[in-house]
């Protein structure tokens, strides 16, 4: 065993079907009395739901949240929390609306308590992520990290399939560096490779039948784990490269994850073995990384970065700017190399050594 160093970050999990009755408790038991209730615009039914079981708990909804936390948001969002005097902030949704409920507390302190209906597993980490004049920064501090979680896979229901299929993936790729980290250990080991067996038994599942409460449940709990690899260690290469992709090019975030994983995996696997063979075992492949290609391709999910809005000439500068600013990664990195995996991710042609 190689020598590692653990430190185990506090969150409170509550997960199961109706979890969402144990809310006001949960509240409670954070000594919060007014909530600030978060959600995009298109998600504000639930947010309701959530104030009316809060009842005189909840101070107001705030349904602004969008992707990647403009500080325009972000700043208005901690006004309204100031003007109604909230304690805590609930976010309902995925890692825009959990990423909305950081940036509050990164300036008040206020504790959050988290409701994800994705797998992105932003409600299980220290990280949080703020735009400001175009540029994304992202950075940890633990006063970020959810306080409590409520995972409830009838929340999850309505996810529509392709979604379901590119968060997942999304969810997939935390696990995946996770268990090539420089600063990786072994409990992170086993949840990632739990974490990726559950998700990938779930997703077919969630194709066929979008509402089958056992497969949404394996998909959240899935979730959950890889969630948690993300937020004790440091990622790699494929993390680099989406942020490359989604905050200079605009590429959405989970689709981007789902077809940039394989090529970035193809990218390590002789640097990292170990780390295939366990992200194989836990897909049921002989292959890691054409095992995730084929997750993805057989679950109707984009392969191509083509096909997802990305230009072809832009593919040098995209090169150029994963280049910049070193960070550990199991094989270094290799400019052409790295080219041609970018032009494989655009082409969306099978992953290659
Ligand atoms: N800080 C961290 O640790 C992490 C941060 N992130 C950040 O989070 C963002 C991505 O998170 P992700 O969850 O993929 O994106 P979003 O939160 O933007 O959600 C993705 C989509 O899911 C839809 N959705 C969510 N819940 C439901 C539901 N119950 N029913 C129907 N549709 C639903 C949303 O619809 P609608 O718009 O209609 O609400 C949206 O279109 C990125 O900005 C990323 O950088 C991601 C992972 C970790
Ligand atoms: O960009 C952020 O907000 C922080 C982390 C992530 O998005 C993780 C990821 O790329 O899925």
């Amino acid at each position: 065993m190689k020598p590692f160093i653990y430190t185990a970050q506090p969150s409170r999990v509550i997960f199961g079907n109706g979890a969402l009755a144990q809310l006001s408790e949960e509240i409670n038991a954070m000594g919060a009395k007014k909530a600030l209730v978060l959600s995009t615009p298109e998600q504000r039914a639930s947010a309701q739901k959530i104030a009316d079981l809060l009842g005189s708990h909840a101070v107001g909804i705030f349904d602004r949240a969008v992707m990647h936390v403009p500080i325009e948001t972000a700043r208005e969002a901690r006004a309204v929390a100031r003007q109604l005097g909230a304690d805590c902030a609930v976010a309902i949704g995925g890692g825009s609306t959990i990423g909305l409920g950081k940036a509050i507390a990164m300036e008040s302190g206020l504790p959050i308590l988290a409701i994800p209906t994705t797998y992105a597993g932003s409600e299980m980490t220290p990280i949080f992520g703020i735009t400001e004049a175009g540029i994304k920064k992202t950075g940890r501090d633990l006063r970020v990290l959810p306080r409590t979680v409520i995972y409830d896979p009838e929340l999850s229901q309505s996810l529509p399939v392709g979604l379901s299929v590119t968060s997942g993936i999304n969810a997939i790729a935390h696990a995946a560096e996770g268990l090539y980290a420089v600063d990786g250990n072994p409990i992170m080991s086993l949840m990632a490779e739990e974490g990726i067996a559950a998700i990938s038994r779930a997703l077919p599942q969630i194709r066929q039948q979008s509402d089958q409460m056992a497969a949404r449940s394996d998909a959240l709990y899935g979730a959950w784990l890889c969630g948690t690899v993300l937020g004790h260690v440091g990622m790699a290469l494929h993390h680099k490269l989406c942020h490359t992709l989604g905050g200079s090019f605009n590429l959405p975030h989970a689709e981007t994850h789902t077809i940039v994983l394989s090529h970035a995996l193809a990218y390590n696997a002789k640097a990292a073995p170990q780390a295939m063979v366990r992200i194989a075992r836990a897909l049921q492949v002989d292959s890691a990384p054409q095992g995730i290609y084929e997750l993805a391709l057989h679950n109707g999910a984009p392969v191509a970065l083509k096909d997802i809005g990305m230009r072809e000439q832009d593919l040098d500068k995209a090169c150029d700017i994963a280049l910049q600013n070193q960070y550990p990664n199991p094989r270094p990195l290799e400019r052409s190399a790295l080219r041609q995996l970018l032009q494989n991710a655009f082409d969306g042609a099978p992953p290659q050594a």
